[in-house]
């Protein structure tokens, strides 16, 4: 199970993410307690293994500013968390091959109120490294720490994962992580505030217990 620890803001968090086997560190680059810095990020992202991904989030951006931010950042995917479509996910992609950087592009998907999955047909998925589905909202786009309806959202999440691969999102914590991993059988799982003690600062008893509920989950599969 591929698992992103999202919000990192300092070393010690992202050190012991990865200890415990986050595959992925998400930055924050957008409206949000969370935010850090490219350079804040550059800080972090020169010290992690370069086996683990570090993707920056990014609300509506323009091609040339998440490049150029992602160069300085110096991480290695993109999660674009607005209405982006795929003609903009198509240009970002273009700009990167032109300007030879490499970038894993994953599209947050809001599943509660601003739902435009729709937009994604199974060609244009096939632009995605994966679709992480959210339960932000026009306000708040993440890092709500709500869950979607689970039980409504399963027959499209069955639809979608033929498409990409399907990243579970939207207040996940060590007590709801394993219905999550037996309802949608994801190919991954992305969460913040459910591993936290305040905004910003993981709690390192909720990281360990999310990564035990998490393996202990997929070794009952
Ligand atoms: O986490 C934020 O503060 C945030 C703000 C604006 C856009 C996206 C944001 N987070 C993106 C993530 O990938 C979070 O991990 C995801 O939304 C799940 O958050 P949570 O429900 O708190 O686990």
């Amino acid at each position: 199970m591929w698992i992103k620890v999202c919000g990192t803001t300092n070393l010690d968090d992202a050190k012991l993410a990865v200890e415990l086997g986050a595959n992925a560190l998400g930055f924050i680059f957008a409206p949000s307690p969370r935010r850090v810095s490219p350079f804040e990020a550059s800080k972090i992202t020169a010290q992690v293994d370069p086996k683990v991904e570090t993707i920056g989030v990014f609300i509506n951006q323009a091609p040339s500013v998440i490049l150029d931010t992602a160069r300085r950042a110096g991480i290695s995917g993109v999660q674009l968390h607005g209405e982006e479509d795929p003609g903009s996910v198509r240009n970002l992609l273009a700009l990167a091959l032109r300007e030879k950087t490499p970038l894993k592009v994953y599209k947050a998907v809001h599943m509660s109120t601003i739902d435009n999955s729709f937009a994604w047909d199974a060609e244009s998925s096939k632009m995605l490294a994966g679709m992480v589905l959210d339960s932000g909202t026009p306000i708040q786009r993440g890092g709500t720490g709500r869950t979607f309806d689970w039980n409504e959202a399963a027959p499209l999440v069955r639809v979608l994962s033929r498409r990409t691969k399907i990243i579970i999102a939207g207040g996940l914590n060590a007590q709801n992580v394993t219905r999550a991993i037996s309802l949608f059988e994801p190919y991954g799982l992305d969460v913040v505030s459910g591993v936290e003690s305040e905004p910003g600062k993981k709690d390192p008893a909720k990281l360990r217990a999310f990564f035990e509920a998490v393996h202990e989950a997929v070794q009952r599969r």
